[in-house]
């Protein structure tokens, strides 16, 4: 999505440390209104639900796993990319927000 296309949904331009918020900020907006031209609203509309992210994130592990094995960095990077996209929905899904995430790491600090 470009930032003028993310601007128009409502969502401020993010630099490259907000990135992760501003997709949350667009993953919930998705979930909250249903475009019918989004792959993230088909996810929460979706007959198999809840089980078609986690099929999802399966198969995006294993690509990131294959990537690695591969020494493929490029690759590691996209499906990396793919994996917590589809992490970001699974915590929409379940009523988490992406600061539950950073809580969580910074615990550990
Ligand atoms: N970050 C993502 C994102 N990452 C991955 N995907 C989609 O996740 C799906 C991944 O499925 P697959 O692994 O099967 O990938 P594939 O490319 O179809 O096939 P392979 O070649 O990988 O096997 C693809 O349809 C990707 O487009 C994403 N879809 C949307 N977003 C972001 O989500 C926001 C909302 O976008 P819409 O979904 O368009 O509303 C925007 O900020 C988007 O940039």
């Amino acid at each position: 999505m470009s930032d003028d296309a993310a601007a128009s949904d409502g969502v401020d331009d993010a630099d490259s440390e907000a990135v992760l918020d501003s997709l949350f900020a667009t993953i919930k907006q998705r979930q909250d209104e249903l475009p019918e031209d989004s792959y993230t609203a088909s996810l929460f509309t979706h007959e198999k639900g809840e089980n078609e992210v986690l099929e999802k994130l399966g198969e995006e592990a294993t690509e990131v796993i294959l990537a690695a094995k591969d020494d493929d960095l490029d690759d590691l990077q996209y499906e990396s990319a793919d994996f917590v996209y589809h992490l970001l929905v699974l915590f929409a899904m379940k009523g988490l927000d992406v600061d539950d995430l950073r809580d969580e790491l910074e615990s550990r600090f």
